[in-house]
């Protein structure tokens, strides 16, 4: 199979932290094609989980599927997935796993403007006070590949997206593939 031209980004982090901002606003500002699959909207498109669970207001994923249905396309290369949990992605996947981070209490008030119920905020806000996604990514993946960045502003956005951008560039040099 050919080497893939571009890497596969996986961008995760807590519900609200910034996850389809980040990867909408880099596969659009990327010089290297990039396509973006909001995992969870994948799930409810192509009917990849197992039920609805009403107290949570959330599908229950039937990761054999999904992996399934991922595989192929990311074989290709040039993926952001944007997911709030990355361990069921295969350890091989990844070139580059971002955790978003945000200060809880400015998270709170995106997931409450968001309409998410009391619950539902309270149990995304200790996850996001207690790292679970950033450890989950430490476990699951090489360190070297897992980077920790702040989601709290505008400005952290643009930077963040700048060096993913300069680290996509250094990925290709390394495989030869700048222009
Ligand atoms: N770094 C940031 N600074 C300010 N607002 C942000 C930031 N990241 C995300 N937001 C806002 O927070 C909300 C949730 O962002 P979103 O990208 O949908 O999060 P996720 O995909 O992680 O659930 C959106 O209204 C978005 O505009």
């Amino acid at each position: 199979m050919a080497q893939p031209s571009a890497p596969v980004i996986v961008i995760t982090g807590t519900p609200g932290t910034g996850k389809s901002t980040h990867a909408q606003l880099l596969c659009n500002e990327s010089p290297v094609p990039l396509k973006h699959i909001n995992v969870g909207d994948w799930v409810k498109e192509k009917s990849l989980y197992e039920e609805y669970d009403e107290e949570w207001q959330s599908y229950t994923v039937d990761e054999d599927k999904l992996l399934d249905e991922l595989e192929p396309v990311v074989a290709d290369g040039g993926i952001v997935l944007d997911w709030h949990t990355c361990e069921a992605f295969p350890e091989r996947w990844p070139d580059l796993v971002v955790v978003l981070r945000c200060d809880h209490s400015k998270l709170w008030d995106r997931l409450e403007q968001r309409g998410y119920h009391l619950k539902k905020i309270q149990e995304n806000n200790q996850a996001e006070i207690m790292q679970v996604v950033l450890d989950e990514a430490r476990s699951s993946y090489p360190e070297e590949i897992v980077v920790e960045m702040r989601s709290e502003s505008m400005e952290d956005i643009e930077a963040n997206i700048a060096r993913i951008i300069e680290w996509i560039a250094a990925w290709r040099k390394q495989r030869g593939l700048s222009d």
